[in-house]
């Protein structure tokens, strides 16, 4: 180690004349490696840390070889559909804003985020750690939920049957339960919204980003979750909690309902169709909410209803009125028994009420191949 400590005093010595070739640097770290020194790494190759258990199909210059297509901006940076010369799909993250100034800080946290083990929870394949560049690597899920809902334009809404809507939603919900079981019990999502949910190749909902709040100052994290998921508290607390999740949560719960717009408004406008909501007789909430066109394609009778009371005990403007994220999963675990009157038909709806791809046309390729088939 003090010959490596060596090597890298003569590399950032003053005079310019002083430094060694990179020639001599390469020479200097063979002779160690050669006399059965430290067990060192390269360090002029870029390193993949591998989730213990991943296969190790790919290292960091595959990843540089491969054809990359921005995804989005994030909060946490640019995000990269990326193709792997052997075919693989992969999805890069590089990380803006990092707090966790060290390696072995970045380290640490990793090693937490593969504690969070659930099929649930969307697996962190691997990372790279630099000075310049912390990347993380997931799967590529064909679609996420928000993309399944409102296509990639966001422009139009996808109606879901009750079978789906429910495995969805309980997927999610077991993702975030158990997300708010690790740290001792305390530990947040922080930016829970549809398009950070995603069916995975093995049909599980998995909910993505996990542990990357804890990455970055809470300064960055300002404008998470995304307007319209936040809840009203945050404003005042500038903090994400347990309690705003489960509000995030009720807000994907109302856009897989269907409740029109929700994607496209802001976190005002939401509290604001909340309060409208609570001001319906109950017996209207699923007509005037819902929707007639999309209930009579749920055919799911009362279960709607109590799906949307779920959705807004969620929502409540109150944090400590919201129910916990593992409450939640048994209140959904308890509906998943009530089977929806009859078999929705498929005649019943072919086009949702705006004239857009329904279930029936568009993404029926994706929807028949997996959402019947979703494991729970
Ligand atoms: N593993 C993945 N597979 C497929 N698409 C993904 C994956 N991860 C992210 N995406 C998609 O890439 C886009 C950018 O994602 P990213 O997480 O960077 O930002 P975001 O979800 O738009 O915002 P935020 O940073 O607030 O979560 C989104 O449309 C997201 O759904």
């Amino acid at each position: 180690m003090v010959e490596m400590l060596q090597i890298e005093i003569k590399c950032m010595a003053k005079s310019i004349k002083k430094r060694p070739l990179m020639s001599e640097v390469v020479n200097m770290l063979e002779d160690i490696i050669r006399r059965g020194g430290p067990a060192i790494r390269n360090p002029f190759r870029k390193e993949l840390e591998f989730a213990p258990f991943a296969n190790r199909t790919f290292d960091f210059e595959d990843m540089s070889r491969a054809t990359a297509e921005v995804l989005g901006r994030g909060t946490f940076g640019y995000c990269y559909r990326s193709i792997l010369l052997n075919g693989k799909v992969i999805v890069v993250k590089r990380l803006r804003g990092v707090t966790a100034g060290n390696m072995q800080e970045f380290r640490q946290h990793m090693a937490f985020i593969w504690r969070i083990w659930h099929r649930n929870v969307a697996l962190l394949r691997a990372y790279h750690f630099s000075r310049d560049d912390k990347i993380l690597v997931y799967d590529y899920y064909q679609d996420s939920i928000f993309a399944l809902l409102h296509g990639t334009t966001g422009t139009h809404r996808m109606l879901l049957n009750w079978e789906t809507l429910l495995k969805i939603a309980m997927g999610a919900a077991r993702g975030i339960a158990h997300i708010h079981e690790q740290d001792g019990g305390k530990l947040v999502h922080g930016n829970i919204k549809s398009s950070n949910i995603f069916v995975n190749e093995k049909k599980y909902v998995t909910v993505s980003d996990v542990g990357l709040a804890k990455l970055f100052d809470p300064s960055t994290l300002l404008s998470t979750p995304t307007p319209g998921y936040r809840a009203p508290e945050i404003g005042k607390t500038r903090k994400v909690s347990q309690a705003s999740d489960v509000y995030s949560f009720g807000v994907v719960l109302l856009e897989l309902l269907g409740v029109p717009s929700l994607h496209t408004t802001g976190a005002g406008a939401i509290i604001s169709l909340v309060e409208w909501i609570k001001s319906l007789p109950r017996d209207e909430w699923t007509t005037e909410v819902v929707g007639v066109e999309h209930l009579r394609y749920l055919n799911a009778g009362e279960a709607s209803v109590q799906l949307l009371q779920i959705a807004m005990d969620c929502v409540a403007v109150a944090p400590k009125r919201r129910p916990r994220m593992a409450i939640v999963v048994k209140m959904l675990e308890e509906m998943s028994c009530i089977k929806p009157s009859n078999e929705s038909s498929s005649e019943d709806i072919s086009e949702d009420t705006r004239g857009q791809p329904s279930i029936e046309s568009g993404l029926e390729d994706i929807l028949d191949g997996l959402l019947p088939r979703l494991t729970l």
